[in-house]
């Protein structure tokens, strides 16, 4: 059994980005265990308090934020933090070498019913000198490592650091993530889809005409059926991507014109787009390459649109 240390070992990943990674998968550990104890670990429900994107607070949300928080903060190699549950990135070691964005739980709506929810992180480099939310404003393309922890009826992880992606699973005994896949693979071509179907009239035209394409499914044009799947956790939808394929898309839309947007640049696109990616996979808002784009803030949202890369391509045909 190959566990993370032995693999990021064996495949010479730099030795201050190897601690690194073990530091965030200890706190996956940890959460894994708050999560598995539920409303007997009494972090089931809500809080009072709202985060800076102006949702109500899970208290799991605030418990795993601050649990991850402290963990970084012991860690020297951490220069910075960016969370979906602070205003403002975190300053912590001054000669630290990573910058690290995160979303803490990810699938919020999804803890009180028991479903599943994960955990997400961005690695990127840090420059010398003062830090500020600017030294965080850099390309997907510029991620030294990028993982997701999935807490379902098995702890899982997905890791990427620019060789392929690897999959590790979290072994209950030892506590240790065992790999269980070397080099994951998505499939070119697919006939499942993910996306919320609710929001389907506040679409644009493009994704519009994609989606009805799908559903017309052998009587259409791509002479195929598709299934369907929502977790309403992205963890969920891409770690099913990951496994056997599939798009999932989180589209922009007119529901509320101040938001047009749902999924975080930093700690939710970036990071599942490095481990697409890595996957052989594709990941476009529609019309640019997420991991190019140039951020502009910490909370930015953009429009994701992801997984096997065949059925990616026809989707963006309908994007022109
Ligand atoms: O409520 P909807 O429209 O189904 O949205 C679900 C999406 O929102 C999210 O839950 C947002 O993430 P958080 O739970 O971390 O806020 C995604 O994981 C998921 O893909
Ligand atoms: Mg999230
Ligand atoms: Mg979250």
């Amino acid at each position: 059994m190959e566990t993370l240390h032995d693999l990021l070992a064996s495949r010479n990943v730099e030795p201050e980005l190897h601690q690194m990674l073990l530091t965030l998968a200890d706190c996956a550990t940890e959460i894994s265990a708050l999560v598995r104890g539920g409303a007997l670990a009494g972090v089931l429900g809500a809080t009072e308090s709202e985060n800076v994107q102006g949702e109500t607070q899970k208290k799991l949300d605030v418990i795993a934020n601050d649990l991850i928080k402290r963990k970084l903060a012991a860690q020297p190699l951490v220069k910075a933090l960016a969370s979906e549950e602070e205003d403002h990135v975190v300053a912590s070691h001054d000669s630290g070498r990573f910058l690290i964005s995160f979303d803490p739980l990810d699938g919020s709506s999804n803890i009180d019913i028991n479903s599943l929810v994960g955990t997400i992180f961005s690695v990127l480099p840090a420059q010398q000198g003062v830090v500020s939310e600017a030294a965080f404003m850099q390309p997907g393309e510029n991620q030294l490592a990028a993982c997701y922890m999935l807490y379902g009826p098995a702890t899982v992880m997905a890791l990427t650091t620019g060789q392929g992606t690897w999959m590790f699973t979290l072994d209950p005994t030892s506590d240790e993530f065992v790999l269980v896949n070397p080099a994951v693979k998505v499939p070119q071509q697919t006939a499942e889809f993910a996306i919320n179907m609710s929001n389907q009239r506040f679409w644009q035209p493009a994704m519009q005409g994609y989606i009805e394409e799908l559903l017309q499914g052998k009587a259409g044009t791509r002479g195929k059926d598709f299934n369907m799947r929502w977790i309403a956790a992205m963890v969920g939808d891409v770690h099913r991507v990951l496994s056997r394929g599939g798009i999932f898309a989180y589209p922009t839309d007119t529901k509320d014109p101040a938001k047009p947007f749902k999924l975080r640049l930093m700690y939710e696109a970036n990071p599942m787009a490095f481990l697409v990616e890595q996957s052989g996979g594709l990941a476009s808002t529609g019309y640019e390459r997420i991991m190019a784009i140039q951020p502009d803030h910490i909370h930015q949202r953009v429009a994701v649109i992801l997984g096997s890369r065949r059925e990616v391509e026809h989707c963006l045909q309908h994007h022109g």
